[in-house]
Formats: C-alpha cells, structure tokens, sequence
C-alpha cells in the first residue's frame, strides 16, 4: 500500500509547569506539576500516491507536530498512521529510506568540515545508495538544484539559500517517495524562493512523490497544491481544493468592467457597485450571479475589457486566522 493514510491521529504534551521565583524553583526539584497540551486532536486524512498537499494553519495550530508523527520521530497519543504501508513510528529502515522530513529553519546535519560532495557520500552511506543511483541522482539535483559550484566547498562556508539547496540535495539524494516540507521557503531571499517552489514541483514531476507540505507563505500553497488541508488547534477545519475554501469564504466575486462608450450606465441595474473610474466599473455579485449578468454585460455594453476578480488567498487565509471562521 501507497500513499499516507492518518486516523484519529491525536498528540498531547506533558509540559512541566513552575511559577516565577527561587522558592517555586527549588519546590518544583521535589514536587513537579504538569499540564497537558493538546497540540493534534482526533484527525484523519488519505493523500494519494503524487498527490501534493498545502498542510496549512496558524501559529500553534499542530502542523510540525502532525508531520513529525508522520516521519516518524514523535510517538502520538493516539491513532493510526500508515505511510507507505509502514507505520512511521516503528522507523523501519525501507520506511525511513522512503521519505524525508525537510524543515526550511533547520540546518544541514552531519560534521560542517566536510564539502558538500563529501556530505552527499557520506548520505550515500548510511541510505545504502548504489553507485549508479548515487551518480544519477546526483547529476540530477545538481541540474535542478545549480550545485555545480557547490559541490566542492565546505558545509560551514555556505549561505542560507546555499545552504538550503544543499541540505534539500542530501535529503534528496536517496530519492524518497514521501517528503514532508516544513517551511521550505522560511527566510529565503525572492530568487531562492522562487527557485525552491520551481525544484519542488519539478522533484515532484519526475519522480511523482507524494508531498505534504507547511507554509506561511499562501503564494508557496497557491502555487504547488491544488489540495489544501487546515488545521486550527489541532483539528482539521478543511480539507479541499483551494476553490472551495475561497468560495465557502467568501460568497461574492468581483466584477471589472470597461466599456468603449462614455455614455453614463445605469450600473447599479447590474449589481453593487463597489468603484467607477472613467469607462471601468467594479461590480460586486453573488458568485452564482457572475455567468448570467457577464452574458448580459456583453449583450447589452459595448464592453472592451472584462475581468471576473476572486479574493487573493492571502486576504481569505488571513480572515480565517483572524476571525476563527469556518
Ligand atoms: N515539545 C513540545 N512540548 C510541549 N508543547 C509543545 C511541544 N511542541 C509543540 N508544542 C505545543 O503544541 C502545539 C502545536 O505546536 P506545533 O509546533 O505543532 O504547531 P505549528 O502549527 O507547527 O505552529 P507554527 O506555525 O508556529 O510552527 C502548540 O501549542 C505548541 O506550543
């Protein structure tokens, strides 16, 4: 079996609690308090075999700690994973061979002294690639990651948008089915962005990895996933094209039209409007409305521009966030 399959996942934290001051202090060496923190509460979701899934929510919503059960690194308090067909927290090695847990504010691991190539062997090693795989993928993430001037320098020396080509090279190098991307574009300048959500989705392209993937940048979501799956206090509030979540947002669409006469229009007959500027008028309309009146529009206007305008995904995801709505 393929794919990720999740249910009734949940986790919850034990969290020492202590109050301020040096009595408190030496009070909680005898006597230790907790509290518990449910970070993942009951959630359950497939993703298919190449699928490539936004895995979004705000601070504190359980995203890293939801990719780390499915990596394998945390034991969850209750549920069911099966990635692969494995379960992650068993860490066998063809499951740990099957995936990686990329995480953008993470630095490379492994000693800083070694070249990147060395680092890559080093990788090769442990991951048990053979020559031939080693040599093929490695001209492969050096084409699509531009590692060519890299290879050669020491792990230490490098830059954090060198830094993460390099670390994305050693995670890749194995050729994992499954990967988990955490931030993979946290505190990239605009080139390295751009440059990691191209590699992404030409990693996927070629290898037709399953993904899933966590960002606070919704360009990174709007541009890689046609699936999104929010989280909200560890529990899943949607999960569904992009679309639909913009839809079940916002219920009205935007409407620009320019027309090439300058006569003075009855707009309000077509529906709200929202700005006039010349020739050009906003109109705001139920979205069901928008195929009717835009047959009207040209039936009746001598129209020579017209453009039906959705809410960026940024101002619906903010409104989410802020508002708890949903
Ligand atoms: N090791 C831990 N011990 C105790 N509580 C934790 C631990 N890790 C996370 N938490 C808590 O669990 C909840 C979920 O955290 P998590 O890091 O999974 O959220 P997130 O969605 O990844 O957030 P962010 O977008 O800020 O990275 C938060 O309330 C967090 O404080």
């Amino acid at each position: 079996m393929s794919g990720i399959a999740v249910n009734h996942l949940s986790m919850r934290y034990k969290v020492p609690v202590r109050e301020a001051g040096l009595q408190a202090a030496l009070g909680s060496l005898f006597r230790r308090r907790y509290r518990e923190v449910q970070a993942v509460q009951d959630i359950s979701f497939s993703i298919e075999p190449g699928e490539l899934v936004g895995f979004i929510g705000p601070n504190g919503a359980g995203k890293t700690t939801t990719l780390k059960m499915l990596s394998g690194i945390l034991h969850p308090s209750g549920g069911t994973v099966r990635v692969q067909g494995f379960t992650p927290w068993s860490r066998e090695v063809p499951f740990l061979r099957s995936i990686a847990l990329i995480r953008g504010s993470q630095p490379i691991g492994g000693p800083t002294e070694l070249t990147v190539l060395d680092s890559l062997r080093f990788q090769q090693t442990i991951y048990d690639v053979s020559v031939l795989d080693f040599q093929k993928n490695l001209a492969e993430l050096t084409e699509l990651l531009d590692l060519e001037q890299l290879l050669g320098r020491q792990v230490r020396a490098l830059s954090l948008g060198e830094r993460m080509r390099c670390g994305l090279a050693l995670s890749l190098i194995y050729r994992p089915r499954v990967l988990f991307l955490d931030e993979p574009t946290l505190g990239l300048d605009v080139m390295a962005v751009g440059m990691m959500r191209r590699f992404i989705a030409s990693y996927c392209r070629r290898t037709g990895a399953t993904v899933l993937l966590t960002s606070h940048y919704m360009v990174d979501v709007e541009t890689l996933c046609n699936r999104i799956i929010l989280i909200d206090k560890g529990i899943i509030k949607y999960d569904g094209d992009l679309n639909g979540l913009t839809a079940r947002l916002s219920p009205t669409k935007l409407l620009r039209v320019t027309i090439s006469d300058s006569h003075n229009h009855d707009w309000q007959s077509y529906g709200e409007l929202v700005e006039l500027n010349g020739a050009t008028a906003v109109l705001r309309l139920p979205r069901e409305q928008v195929p009717g009146l835009t047959a009207r529009l040209l039936a009746e206007l001598e129209v020579s521009d017209l453009s039906v305008e959705e809410p960026p995904l940024e101002s619906v995801i903010d409104q989410i966030y802020r508002e708890g709505v949903l």
